[in-house]
């Protein structure tokens, strides 16, 4: 549990392109934490770690006795996730709760106005309006600030039809291995090299895990077709563990059900994982069937009055944890995020779940439905509450208010399942990257034409994803692509709308290292071409088959012959990369400009079969070297 503060020196690897990185401080940390206030490792091992820090809030409200707390500072993201260590200012304090408070007071409103109803409306391209102080600075973080969090919070709770109650059965199904020794060499059935040979190979070996993956699939489900609208929602939902009424015991029942079951174990965190050996498969945790059992519990609150089904966890984000699962039939990934009285991570998990709505393009993962639900333990509520208890009357507000209470909401997002993990995991991957200097070129080019397309078409809605890199980019099985998987771009998380009269945000120094652009990086300035950059540093990986940068013993580094490509490398692919790579954002091509070169790139090369057999896939992938996500501290 330690918490990192690095002096990233200036990177000069890049000069050659006019490109200098580096040059300012960061903190990143491997375990959670808040300020400097760590999270109980007890927690850590029952709960997901968003609660855990929920709880660490909760218990600082408690010690400063709330009037003048100071803990409203930043988000708590979890493991390798960067964070400013925020200034406390208790106004924050005041503010966030005020927050709270309204939208408990709205949220009763509703209730009384839609009994049961609580969902997030699909707002298209309004989702995330922009006030003149966001255009203006970052710190109204991602294009909305806090009142209009407030009104899509308000939205998100507003609409709704009464729902029919069903315990959704709960299963254990397969799990990840997502261990180091997972991600070894398939026996893939490789084709003769139809790519340029490379000259030249990276002189330093990655340190990072970023080798060759491929993993067992889980069983093909066929592509969801209905995006269906949601109708249904849920009632309010107090769900305890220590539940004792029908459908508490229906849960604890599906749980037990599960952990008999002796089915495969679900995959932990990713940390987890890494310490379960080869094998990648153990004897059912208790807690893990017990967290899965609680958030069926919650979950059978139904979205669109159908059952949810979680199956296994896929991993953890900075904002919550991923499951997988089946919904109407289609394998789904769970999104949850529980936020607190943080005024900023509660914004940007529904800008997430409202931006995810509005999109919908075969290269962008397709969002099902979200909903909005009230967890957590809350002062005066009934320590046997239920899923079905409903909250006192008159008492939420008051709840909120008093000191110790903890008020969480946990958002879901409902996701088309992408089983073919993050393309960081099918770097290396001998089918595509048999040996070094030898690439699959049409599959690389597909892959990059999926990537560019799927910009193109959020740029042409204003949208800038912000944190484009190999982790977000996730593969799906499609044996009509050359690589075998479609790719589906996904993580929102801190993504921005542009307002039509802009054509960047200001002071938004967040991104992830070695892909966030130094305009970005130094300046703040976000806008499309941060997006071009971030894509020009993937088509240099996906011709080299491994990640841009490494740790080396003097920090994070871009490799050695990072930006160059080997002589063989096709001119029109070099040259649409590198002109990503320009320093100067208004230098770079547009994500349709790219989009065009590529494609007229790919017809060029004809039709491939798909070079990876359907039944393989790639394993999941793991974090870059300094592939941390992190949010630079204002100039
Ligand atoms: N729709 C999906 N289908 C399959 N796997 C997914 C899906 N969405 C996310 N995942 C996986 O779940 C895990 C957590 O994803 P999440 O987006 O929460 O965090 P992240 O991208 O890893 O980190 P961060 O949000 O901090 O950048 C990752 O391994 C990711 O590949």
């Amino acid at each position: 549990m330690n918490l990192y503060s690095v002096d990233v020196p200036v990177d000069r690897t890049l000069a050659s392109q006019g490109l200098l990185q580096g040059g300012y401080m960061y903190t990143f940390m491997r375990s959670l934490y808040y300020a400097e206030h760590l999270v109980d490792p007890a927690c850590l091992k029952q709960r997901p770690g968003s609660e855990c820090v929920a709880l660490l809030l909760a218990q600082l409200r408690q010690q400063s006795g709330s009037a003048g707390g100071s803990d409203t500072a930043g988000e708590a993201p979890q493991e390798n996730k960067a964070v400013l260590v925020g200034t406390v200012v208790g106004a924050c304090v005041a503010a966030a709760l005020a927050a709270v408070a309204v939208v408990v007071v709205l949220l009763r409103r509703r209730r009384l106005q839609a009994p049961g109803g609580s969902r997030l409306k699909s707002e298209g391209e309004g989702v995330l309006p922009s006030s003149s102080n966001d255009e203006e600075s970052g710190s109204g973080g991602a294009g909305a600030d806090s009142s209009s969090a407030g009104k899509a919070e308000a939205a998100t709770v507003a609409a709704g039809t009464p729902r029919g109650l069903q315990a959704p059965p709960f299963e254990a199904a397969v799990g990840y291995g997502c261990s180091p020794a997972a991600l070894g060499a398939p026996s893939l059935s490789t084709r003769p090299p139809s790519g340029q040979g490379l000259n030249s190979v990276p002189e330093e070996e990655p340190t990072d895990g970023c080798g060759p993956a491929a993993r067992e699939a889980s069983a093909p489900k066929s592509d969801p077709e209905a995006r269906s609208a949601v109708k249904g929602a849920p009632d309010l939902c107090y769900p305890s563990v220590s539940s004792t009424d029908d459908v508490g015991n229906a849960c604890r029942a599906s749980s037990s059900t599960a952990q008999s079951s002796g089915g495969q174990q679900p995959s932990d965190s990713p940390r987890a994982c890494l310490d379960q050996g080869s094998s990648g498969r153990k004897a059912p945790a208790p807690d893990m069937m017990a967290e899965l059992g609680q958030l069926s519990c919650e979950l059978r609150a139904t979205v669109g009055d159908v059952a949810i089904q979680l199956e296994s966890m896929i991993g953890s984000g900075s904002f919550g944890t991923v499951y997988k699962g089946t919904w109407q039939g289609l394998s789904v990934a769970v999104k949850t995020v529980v936020f607190s009285a943080n005024a900023d991570s509660r914004r940007r998990a529904l800008q997430e779940a409202a931006l995810c709505k509005s999109i919908n393009h075969p290269n962008v993962i397709a969002t099902y439905a979200s909903d909005l639900q009230p967890i957590g333990e809350i002062k005066g509520a009934s320590s046997t509450g239920s899923c079905t208890a409903k909250p006192p009357e008159n008492g939420i507000l008051d709840m909120a208010r008093s000191v110790g209470a903890l008020l969480d909401w946990r958002l879901y997002i409902i996701q088309e399942y992408a089983d073919g993990g993050p393309l960081r995991g099918l770097y290396g991957n001998r089918a595509i990257w048999p040996r070094p200097g030898i690439v699959h070129l049409p599959a690389v080019v597909g892959i990059a034409l999926g990537i560019a397309r799927a910009l193109a078409h959020l740029h042409s809605k204003r949208i800038v994803h912000g944190d484009l890199n190999p982790n977000n980019v996730l593969l799906k099985r499609d044996s009509r692509e050359a690589s075998g998987f479609a790719v589906k771009v996904g993580d929102f998380g801190l993504s921005v709308l542009i307002p039509e009269h802009r054509s960047h945000l200001s002071n938004m120094r967040v991104g992830t290292m070695f892909y966030v652009c130094p305009a970005v990086a130094v300046h703040g300035r976000m806008g499309p071409e941060a997006d071009v950059f971030s894509l020009g540093v993937i088509l240099w990986e996906l011709f080299w088959g491994v990640c841009a940068g490494v740790r080396t013993e003097a920090g994070p580094r871009y490799r050695q012959n990072f930006p160059e490509f080997p002589p063989g490398c096709p001119t029109a692919y070099r040259m649409t990369a590198l002109a990503c790579l320009q320093r100067q954002p208004e230098h770079r091509p547009t994500a349709a400009n790219v989009e065009g070169t590529l494609t007229s790139f790919s017809q060029a090369l004809g039709g491939a079969p798909a070079v990876l057999p359907p039944e393989r896939r790639p394993a999941e992938g793991v974090r870059p070297p300094g592939g941390v996500s992190i949010i630079l501290e204002h100039a």
